[in-house]
């Protein structure tokens, strides 16, 4: 199974090229998609961040976690989202595992995980190809501040709370830059496709997807199988 990472910086563009990979066939794990998920009413991770945070974290009315509220308070203040990320990071991790043992089991050969902190979590040493998302500090700070409709400071601290996109581009294997139009992302996505994703699976991807491991199972059953009936022979 070919495993590559997604990443870039907050609102770099990610889900917009994971939009363009998923429309092609290839399946998405996305990581903010598993968070909502692990702290959803009821959940472990929700009482967890809780007993940290204090119930004002919480929708009055529906008791759901209140998301802004709590995005708030910890771009603003880095030990605090320590805390969060030490607290919710096993959740997550098992979640991201979990979608993608379900992908295996349905056989699929390739599988892109958006991870917006892929880096930050160490998880790129488990994907290959990564592929960063880029685009120039200018331009991610109005697309941040236009889409969530929030101050220069505010977008200022959400971008700051990752690491710097400029390194992440410089540890890529795969760069997608996004500071121009759709357009030219979308053709970008399809050189990515062609020369980086949907390539014949190496013979240690192939080892590792499913059809793969039924290979090397009855494989060795069978050589077993062989060897023990000829040494039978020999001995009679
Ligand atoms: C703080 C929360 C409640 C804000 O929710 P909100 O709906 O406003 O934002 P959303 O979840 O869509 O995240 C938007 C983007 O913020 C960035 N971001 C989210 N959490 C973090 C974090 N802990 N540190 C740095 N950046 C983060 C990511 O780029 C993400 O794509 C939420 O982001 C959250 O629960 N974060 C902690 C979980 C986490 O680490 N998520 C990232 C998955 S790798
Ligand atoms: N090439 C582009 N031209 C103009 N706008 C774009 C382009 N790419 C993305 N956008 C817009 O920029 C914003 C951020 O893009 P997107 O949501 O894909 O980023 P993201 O990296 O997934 O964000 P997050 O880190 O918050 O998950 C969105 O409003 C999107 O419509």
């Amino acid at each position: 199974m070919r495993i590559v990472g997604l990443t870039g910086g907050i609102a770099s563009g990610k889900s917009t090229v994971s939009n363009h990979f998923r429309s092609s066939g290839i399946p998405i794990v996305d990581a903010d998609v598993v968070a909502r998920d692990v702290v959803r009413k009821g959940s472990a991770g929700l009482k967890k961040i809780v007993s940290a945070f204090g119930e004002e974290i919480l929708l009055q009315r529906s008791g759901e976690l209140d998301r802004a509220r709590l995005g708030e308070i910890i771009f603003s203040d880095p030990e605090r989202r320590r805390v969060l990320n030490r607290l919710l990071a096993p959740y997550i991790t098992r979640g991201i595992i979990w979608e993608v043992l379900k992908l295996w089991l349905r056989g699929y050969e390739v599988v892109v995980l958006d991870i917006p902190l892929l880096f930050e979590t160490k998880m790129n040493i488990w994907t290959n190809p990564v592929i960063v998302v880029w685009i120039d500090g200018e331009t991610q700070l109005r697309r941040l501040m236009e889409r969530d409709g929030i101050s220069e400071e505010q977008a200022r601290d959400r971008i700051d709370s990752q690491m710097s996109l400029e390194w992440k581009r410089t540890n890529a294997d795969v760069v997608i830059d996004n500071s121009g139009s759709l357009e030219d992302t979308r053709l970008r996505v399809e050189e990515v496709l062609l020369q980086d994703i949907t390539m014949p699976l190496t013979w240690k991807e192939y080892g590792i997807s499913r059809n793969g491991c039924f290979v090397s199972v009855f494989g060795s059953g069978f050589i077993a199988f062989l060897a023990y009936s000829i040494i039978s022979m020999a001995r009679k």
